[in-house]
């Protein structure tokens, strides 16, 4: 069983599907910013604001290679930035690994994001047309990264029933 890593922009649904898709494999899931918040002993807003992004990339590198090396069968949710960062991209072609990019328009993500931006640091302080102004530009220099999963998953309209079942039909 390979380990499957799902990717995407923040709020895409990558913590949610990986812990429902873990409900229904009995996979245990892992999702990389509460594994960064863990070794940290910070959560990710005190890590940007203590130590800056940087640091913070650094440490999401070194945790996300250290999740692909460890020998247990997971689902890993990625954090919407780890693609983009340290040549983490690559590590998505590699054989042990299924990924799964969970696209979503700007219109789902901004609805989505509206309500659920405190604990996202690169958002929080963003009023509502310069949140959707940056998603738009973000997601769009984002995408290279993103397009190197193996596969691709429209999450736009579905529920997290359906998304987790188009998930399940790629590992069949
Ligand atoms: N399929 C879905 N339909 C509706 N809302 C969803 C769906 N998947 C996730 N959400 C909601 O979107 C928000 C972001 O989900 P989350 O799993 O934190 O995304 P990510 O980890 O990609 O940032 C949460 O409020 C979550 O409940
Ligand atoms: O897009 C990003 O750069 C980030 C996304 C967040 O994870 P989610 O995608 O789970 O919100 C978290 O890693 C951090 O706030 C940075
Ligand atoms: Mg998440």
């Amino acid at each position: 069983m390979k380990k499957i890593v799902l990717l995407g922009y923040m709020g895409c649904g990558k913590s949610t599907i990986a812990q429902n898709l873990s409900k229904i494999t009995n996979i245990p899931f892992l999702d990389l910013d509460t594994c960064i918040e863990k070794r940290a002993n910070l959560s990710i807003n005190e890590i940007f604001s203590k130590h800056g992004e940087v640091y913070f990339r650094k440490l999401e590198h070194e945790m996300f290679v250290e999740l692909l090396q460890s020998s247990e069968n997971n689902i890993i949710g990625l954090g919407g930035g780890t693609p983009c960062y340290a040549n983490n991209h690559l590590l998505l072609q590699n054989d042990d690994i299924v990924s799964v990019y969970l696209k979503a328009s700007i219109d789902t993500l901004y609805n989505r994001l509206v309500y659920n931006k405190s604990k996202r640091p690169l958002i929080a302080e963003m009023n509502e047309e310069e949140m959707k102004e940056f998603i738009a530009k973000h997601l769009f220099d984002r995408s290279f990264y993103y397009n190197h999963a193996q596969h691709k998953v429209s999450v736009d309209g579905r529920s997290v029933e359906e998304t987790v079942d188009d998930i399940l039909k790629i590992l069949a």
